[in-house]
């Protein structure tokens, strides 16, 4: 005896509470029809974990809860106890005796479980009936339709019915776990590998991106740190400039303050010269005023002497010999004072006029010299002129051969990205131009745009233009040459090499790129011979070229010789420099040489003019002398003649003598004229000397002039230095947000600036070249390739998981075939005796549809009553299909023990004397398995231990009691009202 009692209260017909308390193994529930026993069987499969309403026979799980009557009220709670001996331990727990109750709520919905009164979840009931036959699938719970629907069923649904017979249901609810677990894992594994796929996607992008970005970082910090030291280099030397700009600017501050102090100095002096002419003019013209008042006075005397000498005469006439000789002696000594005063004034007028000669003579050889000079100077001032005009028309029209170039020089404004040509780009350093000039040929009037696209649309318009063709270099496409390393240091040890010709011109640092990739593998040499050497020794590997403009070509050709015109534009430059250079030295000298012509010829018109005036003087004087010396010559005749030998004569006194006053005033006079003379040759040298010191004036303004100028372009030197520190003090601050003492604890000894340059314009195009840079790629690229790396890890685990349950998957259905096949075989075994007992005969096998398939293969059945050929279960009676599905039944009892069948109403399709044996059948499991059948049929009531009737004595509510056969019988037949 497994179940020992059952307890019902509130549940279905039951409301009150009914206590059934078995005592045998065979018991037979009996009563009429509507009075509640298969409420029993439905208690039973309640308490024992069913969850189907619909096997319940109820709509809603509430309908289990009794729901009143007529004189009775519907109640809240049901709730069913089963108190099993568990002695033989069927049920999976270590007590003897085990009480299973649920309890369900009406209000709440509430359903509570409990094994030995202790709260647990419907799970551990499943668990504790789980493989002891009493699930709710298998046999030991059977009604009347269970019975008729195992022969209609299909083999695939019988199935369950043997699995729960070979106690399989653990391995197939682990199996379903497993499975639900495998799903689980294997939708875990599917969401993760399209994560894992979506991220790969995002991987190897942002791993693009990570190393640009990376590459990026790298370059910008190569450009920080070469750029910064190039600035702090770049800002270094415009404040070297500066300084020495403004050094050179006091300079010229303090030579234009000396030549100003010069030219007021020079002015005040000519202002002085000026007053001294002034005053030289007053002078002579006093002079001439007392020698009018001096030839006055002679005029006088002489008519006074000639009035005295008169008198004598008449005197002389009358007078002794003795007076008379006294008178003439006295005469004679008069007539002797002035021949000789006469004759030296004579003498001295005479060397006076030689030196005057002489001087003239002088002057106008330095006059002719003087003018041949000017002439000559003012020559070359006109060629000097032409050949500025020339050039400066050369300059105003450079491109006037090259039709194309000069097209898109005209339009250049409205040409995006036109930068020059090459040469207004590049300024050769002096000496070099033609060198520079040989060493570019035709690429003198190539234009350098900015890119390839500016080149297009040039192309384009002079095409749309007809306006000829030219060449383009495009900046970003070209790259800077040079000598390789070994061919530069052979060359620095060869004679005569002077450099690479990007080495001897001067250009903005933007065309650095043009320049290098023009001239930085062409090499200066000093002459051809010191060139043909070096070409042999680098293997005519690099064009060579000579300061003289000789080419040694790649290969060994040779091009040189003279040009007539060698005018280029980058020749045209330095001469009109050159030109206007000597231009202004020789309009100078002209201007020089013109002074001093002019002061020459007014020295010389000066000494001419004083040389005439000697010649007139002299002229006049000749006469004059010739009469004294006649006169003193007669007189002395006339006195030989009378005058007695021993005459002694009175000394003649002729200190008021008219003739020494006469002389005297001859001497006055010519004092006068000599001194008048002086200052009118002194007025001429001062005249001289204000003309050459206003000259003097002219040239240090002038110099002044070009002092001013010079110190203009100083002003502008030193604004544009000013401005370009400002931009570098601004590149530093704007572009590394540093100032420049900070950029300078930074700053790196570079050994070579100009290859610091190169790099930073390399650094440069290479940084635009990477295109759109973002910057947070490693950061996003580490965050998900550290997500992906951690979700292939999850996946290998979930991959290990997902093969772990197929293992154990595997295992337990290696399990359930051979339980399965050795419960199956068990059963299969029993049928043949069970059925020929029921039968009285005939024969019954199971086979499965699919042996190869043990773990789904559906269940058939093979029958054959005793005298009947037909085998198809389906087309047998409705008895017969109940009494083979008994047969099966009692053939899984037979296999394995069961502890507890509640049979419905199996049997009630059976005729009676089949009823029998199948009561008979029943009583032989006695002491081996406990059965409560629910039965109308009297021949199944008589093989039964003990018998409880089901009563509805009120309407409605169930009632139990013990009845024996007989009044179960009667219970049975009686009708239910009068029950
Ligand atoms: N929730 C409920 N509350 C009250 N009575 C209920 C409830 N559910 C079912 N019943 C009653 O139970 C009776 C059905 O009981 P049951 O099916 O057990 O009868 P039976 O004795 O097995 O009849 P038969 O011999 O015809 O099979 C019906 O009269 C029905 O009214």
């Amino acid at each position: 005896m497994f179940l020992k009692r059952i307890e019902l209260q509130g549940f279905k017909s039951f409301a009150d509470k009914s206590v059934i308390t078995f005592d045998s193994d065979v018991i037979g529930i009996v009563g009429p029809n509507g009075c509640g026993k298969s409420n029993i069987n439905d208690a039973i499969r309640w308490v024992l974990g069913e969850q189907s309403v619909k096997s319940l026979r109820g709509s809603s799980m509430s309908d289990v809860i009794f729901s009143g009557s007529q004189q009775r009220k519907a109640v809240n709670m049901a709730e069913v106890t089963l108190v099993f001996d568990n002695s033989k331990h069927f049920l999976n727990i270590d007590y003897e005796e085990v009480e299973v109750t649920r309890r369900l709520h009406r209000i709440s919905g509430e359903g509570e479980y409990f094994i030995n009164q202790t709260p647990c979840r419907l799970k551990d009931i499943l668990n504790l009936v789980m493989d002891t036959g009493l699930g709710k699938d298998s046999l030991s719970i059977i009604s009347q339709g269970n019975i008729s629907s195992f022969a209609e069923a299909k083999p695939e649904d019988r199935r369950a019915l043997f699995e729960e017979a070979a106690g399989v249901a653990k391995y197939k609810k682990r199996k379903n776990d497993s499975l639900n677990k495998l799903n689980r894992t294997q939708e875990n594994l599917l969401r993760l590998e399209d994560i894992i796929l979506e991220l790969e996607r995002q991987v190897n992008p942002l791993k693009r991106q990570a190393k640009k970005a990376e590459l990026y970082l790298e370059k910008k910090a190569q450009l920080e740190t070469i750029e910064v030291s190039v600035i702090c280099d770049e800002i270094e030397n415009l404040q070297n400039k500066i300084e020495i700009l403004k050094k050179k600017s006091f300079d010229l501050d303090s030579q234009k303050a000396m030549h100003e102090t010069t030219i007021q100095v020079q002015d005040l002096k000519n202002m002085e010269l000026k007053k001294e002419i002034s005053q030289l003019d007053q002078e002579v013209n006093r002079l001439q005023g007392d020698l009018m008042k001096v030839m006055n006075e002679m005029n006088m005397l002489e008519a006074r002497k000639a009035e005295l000498d008169e008198k004598r005469k008449y005197a002389m006439e009358y007078a002794s010999n003795l007076d008379k000789a006294k008178e003439l002696k006295k005469m004679l000594e008069e007539a002797d004072y002035e021949y000789k005063d006469r004759q030296k004034r004579y003498m001295d007028m005479q060397s006076d006029l030689e030196l005057t000669r002489k001087q003239v003579s002088e002057l106008e050889n330095q006059v002719s010299f003087c003018n041949q000079e000017a002439l000559q100077a003012r020559n070359y001032l006109n060629k000097l002129n032409n050949r500025k005009e020339v050039l400066e028309n050369l300059m105003r029209q450079p491109f006037n051969h090259q039709q194309g170039v000069k097209a898109i020089m005209d339009a250049q404004r409205s040409l995006h990205g036109v930068l020059g040509v090459m040469s207004q780009i590049i300024i050769p350093h002096e000496s070099y131009e033609l060198a520079i000039t040989n060493a570019l040929g035709g690429a003198m009037y190539h234009i350098v745009t900015e890119d390839e696209t500016a080149a297009r649309h040039a192309i384009t318009f002079l095409k749309k233009n007809h306006s000829g063709r030219a060449t383009f270099l495009p900046i970003s496409v070209l790259r800077p040459r040079s000598l390789n390393h070994d061919s530069r240091t052979l060359a620095e040890h060869s004679a005569g090499f002077l450099g690479t010709a990007n080495e001897f011109v001067d250009n903005d640092p933007i065309f650095d790129t043009v320049r290098d990739s023009l001239l930085g593998n062409v090499i200066v040499c000093d002459n051809l011979i010191n060139a043909n050497e070096l070409a042999k020794t680098l293997k005519f590997q690099y064009k060579i070229i000579t300061v003289e403009g000789d080419i040694v070509h790649r290969g060994g050709s040779m091009t040189g010789g003279h040009i007539r015109d060698n005018s280029s534009p980058l020749t045209i430059r330095r001469e009109l420099e050159t030109v206007k250079e000597s231009l202004e030295q020789h309009t100078l000298k002209v201007q020089e040489l013109d002074a001093r012509q002019t002061a020459l010829q007014s020295k010389r018109e000066s000494q001419a003019n004083q040389l005439v005036q000697l010649q007139i003087a002299l002229a006049q004087l000749q006469p004059i002398v010739d009469a004294k010396r006649a006169k003193l010559d007669r007189l002395k005749i006339d006195y030989e003649q009378i005058a007695p030998k021993d005459m002694e004569l009175d000394a003649v006194s002729m200190e008021d003598d008219i003739v020494i006053k006469l002389s005297d005033m001859y001497s006055r006079r010519d004092d006068i004229t000599k001194a008048i003379n002086e200052k009118r040759d002194r007025r001429v040298k001062a005249g001289a000397e204000v003309d050459r010191q206003e000259m003097q004036i002219r040239e240090l303004r002038r110099d002044l002039n070009i002092l001013q100028n010079e110190e203009r372009e100083v002003d502008i030197d030193k604004a544009k230095a000013e401005a370009k520190l400002d931009n570098a003090l601004e590149r530093l601050s704007g572009n590394y947000e540093m100032t420049f003492e900070y950029a300078q604890t930074l700053k790196q000894e570079m050994e070579d600036m100009e290859q610091a340059r190169a790099d930073v314009s390399r650094l440069r195009s290479e940084i635009a070249a990477l295109g759109n840079v973002n910057l947070d790629a490693p950061q996003e690229y580490a965050e998900v390739s550290e997500r992906f790396e951690f979700l292939q890890s999850q996946k290998a685990d979930l991959e290990a998981a997902r093969a772990k349950i197929l293992d154990a998957i595997d295992e337990m259905d290696q399990s359930m075939v051979i339980q399965f096949k050795e419960m199956f075989d068990k059963i299969n075994a029993e049928l043949n005796d069970v059925f020929r007992a029921l039968f009285g005969g005939g024969k019954a096998r199971l086979f499965m549809v699919d042996p190869q398939d043990v773990l789904n293969t559906g269940i058939d059945i093979d029958v054959q009553p005793p005298g009947k050929s037909v085998r198809n279960i389906r087309l047998f009676s409705g008895g017969e299909k109940s009494l083979i599905a008994i047969c099966v039944l009692f053939s899984i009892l037979k296999a394995r023990t069961i502890p507890l069948c509640i049979f419905d109403e199996v049997e009630a399709a059976l005729d009676q004397a089949n009823v029998e044996r199948f009561a008979k059948y029943i009583a032989q499991f006695r002491g081996e398995s406990q059965f409560i059948v629910v039965t109308h049929r009297p021949g199944t009531m008589a093989q039964c231990d003990s018998l409880y009737g089901v009563t509805m004595q009120q309407n409605g509510v169930s009632q139990l009691l013990r009845v024996k056969l007989q009044d179960a019988i009667e219970m049975i037949d009686r009708p239910k009202e009068a029950a």
